[in-house]
């Protein structure tokens, strides 16, 4: 019988053992540009490794998940974090798991809203985008360069993630 998992809101508590949350925190925020711009300020680092790695900034346009999900795989990403901001403002998953001895352990689900990113902490198990009500744009900041930055892992049994809207 597959496993049910639970839907947690996404906390930037909850989510320290895999990254950190980007969103409009008051404490990051300091104005700019004589008052007229609010910048939020250093909300995320990228990082890169290994010898011609570059940072990019792409769009990726999630197609929504249709659930009750069966969550059968993680990915990882072995030479650079990896970014997800909503650009369209609607709400979508962060799915991770901690590791368990070079393999995904318990995936958790976190419900992010439109307003909150992540930012996938470098060789941090986690599940490819998650888009949930509607087609979704996404700014991803994550690496290119030499070598190979993708591990798939499948798990034995599937979980089941149910509808989070
Ligand atoms: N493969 C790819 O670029 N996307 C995944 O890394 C993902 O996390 O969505
Ligand atoms: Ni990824």
């Amino acid at each position: 019988m597959p496993h049910l998992l639970t839907i947690e809101p996404l906390t930037e508590a909850a989510f320290a053992p895999f990254g950190t949350v980007i969103e409009a925190d008051p404490a990051s925020m300091h104005l700019i540009n004589g008052g007229s711009t609010e910048r939020f300020h250093a909300l995320a680092y990228a990082d890169m490794t290994g010898d011609g790695a570059r940072v990019i900034i792409n769009i990726f346009r999630g197609q929504p998940r249709s659930f009750p999900y069966r969550l059968t795989m993680m990915e990882r990403h072995p030479l650079g974090s990896q970014s997800f901001s909503p650009i369209g403002g609607g709400p979508w998953l962060a799915v991770v798991a901690p590791d368990d001895g070079g393999k995904p352990g318990l995936p958790r689900v976190f419900l992010a809203t439109g307003s909150q990113g992540v930012n996938y902490g470098r060789n941090v198990w986690h599940h490819p985008l998650m888009a949930v009500d509607a087609v979704s744009d996404f700014l991803v900041v994550d690496r290119d360069g030499p070598g190979n930055n993708l591990v798939e892992v499948f798990y034995d049994e599937p979980f089941i993630i149910p509808n989070p809207v």
